[in-house]
């Protein structure tokens, strides 16, 4: 018999589904018995999702200055709203968990209307709009990179890091550098959950200036955007590199394990993935992001020495080039690197927000847990 229902909202990309999914996965161990609330869109990451059912929800973003289109949303996500309540009122959850994202919006308004206790996670150094818009309404907000300073929101936040999903763990028990001596030099290079053009553009050019006796070690698994991948294919057959290149890996946890160098987007769970598995990284923080601000994301992974960060603008093919070039000759340097990627790693951050969930489940305030933490 479950201990009672938890409603997970999740939705949009994997950046917010996937730290849902590690909750889940700590929850049910737990004796509970988990929901999700997403949208449509979400149908691609939500494939090994734990949940005992899952609710879809409508919901619209106010990203349009049009007023028919704002007009429009604002009806899409009232009835967003109505199906949400309608879902709580029949599985009387115990708490609700948003992961940010718009889809939240309808499940999370509803929860507070509702007087079901209410949290949000925010994976972000920086908060998203929809977690800024509901900040004042729910209980607590667990942060994955938010400084409880920084924010005015911050008697509510209590600091778990970003969850990751059990195959990362069990990627993590990998040691560095054990496929081999570095020859074949296994590089990843991903996009986060959508892939990126500017990867499919820099990277193989990059990889063909390097000298022949750096490109015949090399092994490339590349994530491309759909449109992409047989122009990265061919890239990587006419110089004769072997690359695996698809749009989407579902084993990103195995194959960041047997990485040599990660070369990636900035994005939350990115970056909380490469800290836990402890992998030497190239992060290149996506410059258009309207939400969140990828560097800041990065930031801390760089100030421990595990990463290096580089704007998307300083990375011509003769740059990159170098900087992989220069780290494949320097194993001692991606080392350490690696080394010190770990230990800025949380993996613990499912544990500490499935503490947080309970405790705001049984009725506890946050001013009472940060007062019971002190010494
Ligand atoms: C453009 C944009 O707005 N991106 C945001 C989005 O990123 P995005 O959805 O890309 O999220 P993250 O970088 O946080 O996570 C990407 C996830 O996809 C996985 N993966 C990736 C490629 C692949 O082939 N297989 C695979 O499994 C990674 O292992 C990781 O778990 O949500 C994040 C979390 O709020 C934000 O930090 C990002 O700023």
């Amino acid at each position: 018999m479950a201990k009672g229902t938890i409603l997970l909202a999740a939705g949009g990309t994997g950046g917010h589904l996937f730290p849902a999914e590690a909750l889940a996965h700590e929850l049910i161990e737990r004796g509970w018995r988990v929901d999700l609330a997403t949208d449509e869109r979400a149908e691609r990451y939500a494939g090994h999702f734990p949940a005992a059912h899952i609710h879809p929800i409508a919901s619209a973003t106010f990203g349009s200055r049009n007023p028919f289109a704002l007009a429009g949303a604002f009806w899409t996500i009232w009835r967003g709203v109505r199906q949400a309540s309608e879902v709580i009122r029949k599985i009387q959850p115990a708490v609700v968990v948003g992961f940010g994202g718009y889809p939240t919006l309808p499940p999370l308004y509803a929860a507070t209307r509702r007087r079901v206790p209410t949290i949000i996670h925010e994976q972000n150094a920086v908060m998203g709009r929809a977690n800024k818009a509901l900040a004042a309404r729910v209980d607590a907000i667990a942060g994955g990179f938010l400084s409880e300073s920084a924010s005015g929101a911050g008697a509510k936040i209590v600091i778990t890091g970003n969850p990751v999903r059990p195959a990362v763990i069990e990627a993590a028990k990998t040691p560095y550098a054990s496929s081999g001596p570095f020859a074949p030099f296994r590089l990843l290079v991903f996009g986060g959950s959508q892939g990126a053009q500017f990867f499919s553009e820099a990277v193989p050019p990059a990889i063909a200036a390097l000298p022949a006796s750096q490109r015949s070690r090399l092994k490339v698994t590349q994530q491309a955007r759909a449109e992409d991948v047989a122009r990265v294919r061919s890239a990587y057959h006419e110089i004769g590199v072997e690359a695996d290149v698809l749009p989407f890996f579902t084993d990103m946890a195995a194959r960041m394990a047997t990485a040599h160098l990660v070369i990636s987007r900035s994005g939350a769970s990115t970056v909380s993935e490469i800290a836990v598995i402890g992998r030497p990284a190239l992060l290149v923080p996506y410059p258009h992001a309207l939400d969140h601000d990828q560097a800041a994301n990065a930031a801390a992974l760089a100030a421990a020495g595990g990463a290096q960060v580089h704007p998307q603008s300083t990375l011509s093919t003769k740059a990159l080039m170098s900087l992989v070039g220069g780290l494949m000759e320097n194993p001692g340097k991606l080392a350490s690197m690696a080394a010190a990627a770990k230990l800025a790693g949380r993996p613990d951050a499912a544990r500490l927000l499935a503490d947080l969930t309970e405790a705001i489940a049984s009725g506890k305030a946050v001013a009472e847990l940060k007062k019971g933490a002190r010494p």
